[in-house]
């Protein structure tokens, strides 16, 4: 309004209305840019803060389910894939919602205007209706399209990821894969890329034919006020000012469309989510209403325990039926591929069984809430994590509430002996481990799962301790006086607790000494024994043991 009665009276001739006009529209200009600049640090701060809320619920969801078998899961890794980097959006869209409330405001505005110079140009408004519709459906376009490349995009990052990494440097160079590699991750890449293209490519025509439709009704905005000059004899400041707002109208409606596809665009992670949440959530058929027994004294039954990984076609344990007594070291032992990983995780509470039931003194272990399950249990895992944290920390993990216990620690060590590593550490305990974050001590691969035994055996009298092939990478001379020393300890330990110890290994000679050994075949317990028994029976267990010892001889 000011600027067409600036206009009017420059006409005129009536200069200094002119420049009072003028005046009052340099004004506003500079206060909505004062207020744009205040904004910005209020919704940088805010993105900042829902960024991180956003991260912390997706690692929760990860990893604070019961069980970890929505990580098998496609679905969950193609909307794994698609979120991480939406993460990094929410100052887009935070900044759009704010512009949205401020472009409202403005548009309406604009539309009183132009109601008040001729109520025909309010079709002009009007008209911003298909570029909004045509940029729903384009965003829209775009979302299915980043669903449909997820695996393709998820293959590349991983490529991406092994050929950066400096664990697996020496592999790719000595097998000469960086070509290869790097050809794979191309093929991947442009297989997204396509996908990704041919979606922005539609969506860009849907927004063009939006735009279009828009175009004709300005066209039509600018022929009516021109007429109604000639015509009617209206002023010029009035042609000038519908041609300024129908400008503004212009850069309203597509503004409008850029921002309300950021927040669909958000809309949709949010969405993606809430599916997230849904995958990760296993609904419980019986409630988690019993306290874990303080000590075992039975000890935990496998009755007819079947179990199939989601989407594989075969069970990985079928018809498993056994008892692990109270207070006993249990070896399991069999061929690669068995499915003794997969029992060890059934007991851990990590995947429910598809069949049967598993007891703890006689109460069904699904009726233990899981994560009290889990404090009273301890494991040390074949695919153990290396923790790049002071060397002290790394094992404290085993146990959180005494992770600054330096004796406590110091004792797991011993136990695991794996005090020399310690030793040679620059700063003992305090010693940073890793180099991929900070330059940290860097260890070897025994060293680590030393680490990782240690911290396996943080926990104070837990019903069960876990050790899946704990000693894998150290050498069967070290492997059999940590486990001499070990099974000493655990007669102490079951004692007190009736805890039961889970051994499992493929060193035969580690193996003899547990109280019962359990034979594990194609995800069939096939015999189970102690060594003396098994060996009487000349089964699977004596020709696998005499061949191990025979290669020794
Ligand atoms: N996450 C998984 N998803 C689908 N199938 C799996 C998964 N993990 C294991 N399997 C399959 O289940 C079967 C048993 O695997 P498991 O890891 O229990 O064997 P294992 O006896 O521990 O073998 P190894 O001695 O090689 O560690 C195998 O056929 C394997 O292919």
């Amino acid at each position: 309004a000011c600027l067409g009665a600036m206009t009017n009276a420059l006409v005129a001739g009536h200069g200094a209305a002119a420049a009072w006009y003028g005046g009052v529209v340099a004004l506003l200009a500079v206060v909505a840019m004062s207020f744009g600049n205040f904004a910005h640090v209020v919704y940088f701060e805010m993105a900042e803060l829902a960024e991180m809320e956003f991260v912390e619920r997706l690692m929760a969801l990860s990893n604070g389910s019961e069980s970890i078998e929505h990580h098998e899961r496609s679905e969950y890794a193609g909307m794994l894939t698609v979120l991480q980097p939406e993460s990094r959006r929410f100052p887009n869209a935070l900044q759009s919602l704010f512009d949205f409330f401020g472009l409202l405001l403005a548009v309406v505005f604009t539309a009183v205007l132009l109601a008040r110079v001729d109520p025909l140009l309010l079709l002009l408004p009007l008209a911003a209706v298909p570029p909004l519709w045509a940029g729903g459906r384009a965003q829209a376009v775009i979302e299915r399209a980043k669903t449909a490349t997820a695996t393709a995009t998820r293959g590349a990052r991983g490529l991406f990821q092994l050929s950066a990494s400096p664990r697996f440097g020496g592999e790719l160079r000595v097998f000469d894969l960086d070509r290869e590699m790097r050809s794979r991750h191309a093929a991947l890449w442009e297989d997204a890329s396509r996908g990704l293209w041919r979606a922005n490519t539609v969506a860009a025509l849907l927004r063009a034919a939006g735009q279009l439709v828009f175009g004709l009704a300005y066209i039509g905005a600018v022929i009516l006020v021109i007429r109604n000059a000639v015509v009617d004899h209206r002023g010029v400041g009035e042609v000038i000012l519908v041609i300024t707002l129908a400008t503004q109208v212009n850069q309203q409606v597509s503004t409008a469309v850029t921002l309300l596809g950021e927040l669909q665009r958000m809309t949709a992670t949010l969405r993606r989510l809430d599916t997230v949440a849904e995958l990760v959530a296993a609904p419980r058929d019986v409630p988690a209403d019993l306290a874990p027994p303080e000590r075992l004294t039975e000890g935990i039954r496998l009755e007819d325990v079947g179990f199939t990984y989601t989407g594989a076609q075969a069970p990985a344990l079928r018809e498993v039926s056994l008892t692990l007594p109270a207070g006993t070291v249990v070896a399991v032992v069999g061929e690669n591929g068995a499915g003794k990983s997969t029992l060890v995780k059934l007991l851990c509470g990590l995947y429910r069984p598809s069949s049967g039931r598993i007891l703890v003194d006689g109460e069904e272990l699904r009726r233990i809430p899981v994560e009290q399950w889990r404090e009273r249990a301890s494991a040390g895992f074949q695919d153990f994590v290396r923790y790049e944290l002071a060397a002290g920390t790394t094992v404290g993990l085993g146990d959180v509430p005494r992770i600054d216990d330096t004796a406590a620690v110091r004792d797991a060590l011993e136990r695991a002996q794996a005090a020399d590593v310690i030793e040679r550490l620059p700063d003992g305990l305090d010693t940073l481990l890793g180099r991929s974050y900070a330059d940290g001590a860097e260890l070897s691969g025994g060293q680590w799962q030393k680490l990782a035994l240690g911290r396996a055996l943080m926990r104070q009298n837990p019903l069960l301790l876990v050790l899946d092939e704990p000693t894998a990478a150290l050498d069967p001379e070290a492997e059999h006086r940590l486990f001499e020393r070990y099974a000493a300890q655990a007669v102490q330990v079951a004692a007190a607790t009736g805890g039961i110890t889970l051994l499992v290994s493929h060193r035969f000679s580690t193996v003899r000494m547990a109280d019962l050994i359990v034979v594990v075949d194609d995800g069939r317990i096939v015999e189970s024994g102690d060594h003396a028994s098994l060996m009487a029976a000349r089964g699977l267990y004596a020709d696998l043991f005499e061949l191990q010892a025979g290669s020794y001889r």
